[in-house]
């Protein structure tokens, strides 16, 4: 928890809050912002682990809400310092339709953005991603690129779009008027692949080697490198920025930074078996065990029979069109304009990263 020596006076908001980074920017908070009085946590889905975080020095405020609801949105912002807009809908697995994506992901970003503009508060703090830049339709690699690298960004998926859509919404708003006349002051995140405890895609790899009796069959070349950071370290990044904002909003305001660590390049397969093979699953094959174009069939087929069953349940498996081209793709950053900007370093050195997630693998459940 936060150590008191310092005044205890701002008010923040996180919007989905208790989401995979959500709940580790809310601990992240209690426990490295000296300054915070009250921290409220905006979400859909209240979590019950809340409840243990009342105990402390800070006020803990849980809001369930939909950010797609502006009353909602403002009622919930009102009187805060700080807001963290993590609130999203991830869905590249056909789980919702493109409306709903972009009614959650654009509209309810817009909503945020009002209610700071009209109840006053001065500093919000997008979580964006790596997809507002790529991998674009082309399958053009991203190697090694940083926030200025030139890059045809053009997307026809609706999360990436909507991402995209929401990260430009908050940039265009920096400067803006609120309430008492002083300006909004806005900046993005962009994090690459997030992985650490809860993240639920590597949950579902793990399950899924558990159900093939242990082993998990490369689909994907080696050669494929994809940008990975460890879910603690978004969460600093995201708690430093909100504590810089005010005194360098003429250096940061409206800018994008890439969220990015130690974790090394690799295949998304790869760099998933750092954690999952010491849990005792083993990645077949040296080469990918498929010809690429039977790959793109099965992937067809699972957007096939995703629409024939819908009516019936919902069938949404990991690989389909977007997620096999995504994941063929090379896209990788290597930037330090947050180290610039606001002395960003990881808080989370790569081994400990690895070694955090482990030890949560271990715990999910059907674990050896
Ligand atoms: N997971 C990644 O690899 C990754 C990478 C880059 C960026 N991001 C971004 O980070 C953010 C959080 O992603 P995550 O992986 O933690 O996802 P998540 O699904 O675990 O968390 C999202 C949270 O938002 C809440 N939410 C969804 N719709 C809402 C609504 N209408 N109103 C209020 N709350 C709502 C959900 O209940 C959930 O708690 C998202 O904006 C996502 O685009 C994630
Ligand atoms: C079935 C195989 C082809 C398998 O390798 C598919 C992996 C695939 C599910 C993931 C590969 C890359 C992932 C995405 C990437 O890490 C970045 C993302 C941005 C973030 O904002 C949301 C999550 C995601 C889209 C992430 C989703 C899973 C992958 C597509």
């Amino acid at each position: 928890m936060a150590d008191s020596a310092e005044t205890q006076e701002l008010v923040y908001l996180v919007t989905g809050g208790c989401g995979f980074l959500g709940e580790h920017v809310v601990r992240m908070l209690l426990q490295r912002e000296p300054r915070l009085r009250e921290l409220r946590i905006f979400d859909l889905h209240l979590g019950p682990w809340l409840e243990e975080l009342k105990t402390g020095p800070v006020q803990v405020t849980a809001i369930q809400g939909d950010v797609t609801q502006a009353h909602e949105v403002a009622a919930a912002v009102a009187g805060a310092h700080v807001v963290i807009h993590t609130a999203g809908l991830v869905d590249v697995f056909g789980k919702t339709s493109p409306e709903t994506i972009h009614e959650v992901n654009v509209q309810g970003t817009q909503n945020v953005i009002e209610a700071c503009v009209q109840t006053g508060t001065r500093f919000l703090i997008y979580t964006s991603s790596m997809e507002v830049v790529g991998p674009n339709i082309k399958g053009q690699p991203f190697y090694r690129g940083n926030e200025n690298t030139p890059y045809e960004a053009v997307h026809r998926h609706p999360y990436p779009c909507s991402k995209a859509l929401a990260e430009q919404l908050v940039l265009e708003a920096n400067g803006r008027e609120v309430l008492g006349g002083l300006p909004l002051v806005t900046c993005a995140l962009r994090p690459t692949g997030i992985y650490g405890e809860g993240h639920q895609i590597m949950r579902d790899f793990y399950h899924q080697g558990l159900r093939l009796g242990g082993r998990l069959f490369r689909a994907i070349p080696a050669s494929v490198e994809h940008g990975r950071v460890y879910v603690g370290n978004v969460a600093w990044m995201h708690v430093l920025v909100a504590r810089e904002l005010e005194h360098r909003a003429a250096l940061m305001g409206g800018q994008v930074y890439f969220c990015y660590d130690n974790s090394p390049y690799k295949s998304y397969e790869d760099f998933n078996m750092e954690f999952l093979g010491p849990c005792g699953l083993r990645l077949v094959g040296t080469r990918p065990l498929m010809p690429y174009w039977l790959l793109v069939l099965l992937a067809a087929l699972n957007t096939l029979l995703q629409w024939l069953l819908r009516p019936l349940m919902l069938y949404a498996p990991l690989l389909n069109p977007y997620t096999l081209a995504v994941a063929n793709t090379t896209f990788t950053v290597s930037t330090d304009k947050a180290r610039r900007h606001f002395g960003y370093e990881p808080l989370f050195s790569w081994e400990e990263s690895r070694t955090r997630t482990i030890r949560w693998v271990q715990t999910v459940e059907g674990s050896a």
